[in-house]
């Protein structure tokens, strides 16, 4: 499954310098971090009405992640170091984390 999304960051990484008028990607990081993470806002709500309303959660769910990942682009953070982190927290569970805070 990761294979898809790491596929989908190595397109985004690929969109860097390209032809804004030709890659939704290459506007969003072209207008850097803080256009992106107005986007990114924007998807989140969208996804938060579509649990409410129960539709279209599937289509706005994976417009949030494009989001993130191209906003983790844009702000130089490795998504292969979130997977790595992600992977890090599978010796514990959520709550012996917190409890050993
Ligand atoms: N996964 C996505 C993806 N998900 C969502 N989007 C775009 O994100 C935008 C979301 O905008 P909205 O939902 O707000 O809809 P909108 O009102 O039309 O957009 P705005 O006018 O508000 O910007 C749309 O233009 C979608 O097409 C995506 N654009 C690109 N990708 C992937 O990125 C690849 C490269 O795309 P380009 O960079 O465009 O070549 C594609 O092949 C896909 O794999």
């Amino acid at each position: 499954m990761s294979e898809n999304l790491l596929n989908l960051v190595n397109t985004i990484r690929d969109r860097k310098n390209k032809d804004e008028d030709k890659s939704y990607t290459s506007s969003l990081l072209s207008g850097g971090l803080s256009k992106c993470i107005d986007k990114m806002e924007e998807e989140f709500d969208e996804l938060k009405e579509a649990l409410n309303d129960k539709s279209n959660i599937v289509h706005e769910a994976a417009d949030t992640i494009y989001h993130i990942l191209v906003t983790l682009e844009a702000a130089d953070i490795k998504f292969e170091d979130v997977l790595k982190e992600l992977e890090g927290r599978k010796k514990q569970s959520g709550i012996e984390e917190k409890n050993n805070r």
